[in-house]
């Protein structure tokens, strides 16, 4: 007898997984490989920077004391008795009617409390000797660049679980990091199923198709941080199938599998849990496209079962598969990043279920608009492409109108969300949904 699913709402899904949620240990990486991991532990400056009072322009070190007087009328000249360029220490005391020529970056001499641009004086030679003259005062602190004015010496720059943006790496760089601290990646396998899958190198032939959900994953897989491993794609043959779910489960934190979660004749995942002995969290939600999401936990290790097709997959990944590896990855905000967005085209379709539209969000005149990319079917694979926000259509009776305005998660985004939710959407419970079933 056909198996009746019970559809759990998407917020429950993710409650339920992230029960077997796990954090990564830290390795370390040389700088230069950095771009893109997440940091391993706070970054707190163990100095001042600058280290030293230091000239931000090409100049001259003054003492602003000596220029009081100092008028268009009145120019005051100073004896130029040294020269400091940036890498150098010049330690001798400038004395009254000193001053010392000086480079951006030099540290400023003692005795000296502000600098002023070498466009500003007139430098001249006399009797073998160096002078300036200035015809404006100069307060102390004039053009210095003090110590510790960029960051104080044990403020924390960034926190443990951030982004390394090129950013984050001038800072690394700065404090001296060689080798950074970052989260371990989780190792994530991707197993296709399906007798129509070609390789994607092979001619096209009749009834098949090419993997494209394979490298699909792999992509969303590294896009999230962690390190996808491609396990192979294998016919619809559950003893061939079983055997490389339950030995990929022995290399892998995570296994992706896709296709063959439904209820069709050689939808095999179910049978595969069951023999594996796997705990079914859920294997429908209340949502579209990928209502047939599956995840199973075997001894801890999580199973996502997404579905074949491929924007369902694709779905399935973002709000399920995300949040365990950016928790693997210590990150605080687990979910894509949600933001609200106005429609920007009628979306007639009512359904019951909370639809996750693959959408394209621009800026006009100020606004925020997101407007689906595509056929909205979850067969379809052409509207994943220009995708960069999925568009949060709860389910209901209605269908939506442009210009209304509506949630929005950023797929592109590294900083994400902290909490998975629609602030939108009345929480239906599983009952309520059931009443829903299509
Ligand atoms: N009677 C019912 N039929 C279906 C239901 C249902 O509830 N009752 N659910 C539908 C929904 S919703 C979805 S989504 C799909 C899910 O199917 P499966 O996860 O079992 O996936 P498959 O049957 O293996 O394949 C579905 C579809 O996707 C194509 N596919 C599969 N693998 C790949 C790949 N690696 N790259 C690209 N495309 C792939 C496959 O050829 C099929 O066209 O079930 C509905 N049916
Ligand atoms: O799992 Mo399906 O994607 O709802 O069409
Ligand atoms: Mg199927």
């Amino acid at each position: 007898m056909l198996e009746r699913r019970t559809p759990i709402n998407v917020e429950e899904a993710i409650e339920s997984l992230l029960k077997y949620k796990k954090t990564g240990t830290i390795e370390t990486v040389e700088i230069e490989k950095a771009t893109g991991r997440i940091l391993g532990g706070n970054l707190f400056a163990d100095h001042d920077v600058p280290l030293f009072d230091r000239s931000p322009y090409d100049g001259f070190a003054i003492r602003a004391e000596d220029t009081a007087d100092a008028s268009r009328e009145n120019p005051v000249r100073m004896e130029v008795v040294s020269e400091i360029g940036a890498g150098s220490v010049y330690n001798q005391p400038i004395k009254e009617n000193q001053a010392v020529r000086i480079m951006t970056g030099a540290p400023i001499p003692e005795g000296a409390n502000a600098v002023v641009m070498l466009e500003l004086v007139k430098n001249y030679e006399e009797n073998g000797r160096v002078y300036m003259t200035i015809n404006r005062p100069y307060k102390e602190g004039d053009n210095i660049s003090f110590r510790g004015e960029d960051t104080k010496k044990g403020t924390i720059l960034a926190e443990k679980g951030t982004y390394i943006n090129p950013g984050i790496v001038a800072l690394l760089a700065t404090f001296g990091y060689k080798e950074v601290p970052v989260s371990r990646k989780p190792k994530v396998g991707v197993l296709a199923t399906g007798s129509e899958l070609l390789e994607i190198n092979e001619p096209l032939a009749p009834g098949k198709i090419r993997n494209s959900n394979s490298y699909m994953v792999l992509s969303q897989i590294e896009r999230a941080g962690g390190e996808g491993i491609f396990l192979g794609q294998l016919s619809d043959d559950f003893d061939l199938c079983f055997g490389h779910v339950e030995n990929a489960l022995q290399q892998v934190d995570f296994l992706i599998t896709t296709g063959g979660v439904s209820v069709g004749d050689y939808d095999y995942l179910p049978d595969i849990y069951r023999k594996l002995g796997a705990n079914v969290l859920f294997n429908k939600v209340g949502m579209r496209p990928g209502s047939v999401t599956t995840v199973a936990e075997k001894d801890g290790k999580l199973l996502f079962g997404l579905s074949g097709n491929p924007s369902a997959c694709y779905v399935g990944f973002e709000l399920f598969v995300r949040p365990v590896i950016r928790y693997f990855l210590n990150c605080p905000h687990l979910f894509v990043r949600s933001e609200e967005a106005v429609l920007g085209k009628d979306f007639p379709k009512p359904n019951p279920f909370t639809r996750f539209v693959r959408g394209e969000m621009t800026y006009s005149g100020g606004s925020v608009i997101a407007a689906p990319t595509g056929l909205d079917k979850s067969g379809v694979v052409s509207s994943l492409a220009s995708a960069n926000v999925l568009i949060v259509l709860p389910g209901g009776t209605r269908g939506y109108k442009q210009g209304m305005r509506v949630q929005v998660l950023l797929l592109d985004d590294q900083q994400g969300s902290e909490q998975f939710g629609n602030p939108f959407q009345k929480k239906e419970s599983s009952e309520e949904r059931m009443q829903l079933r299509e």
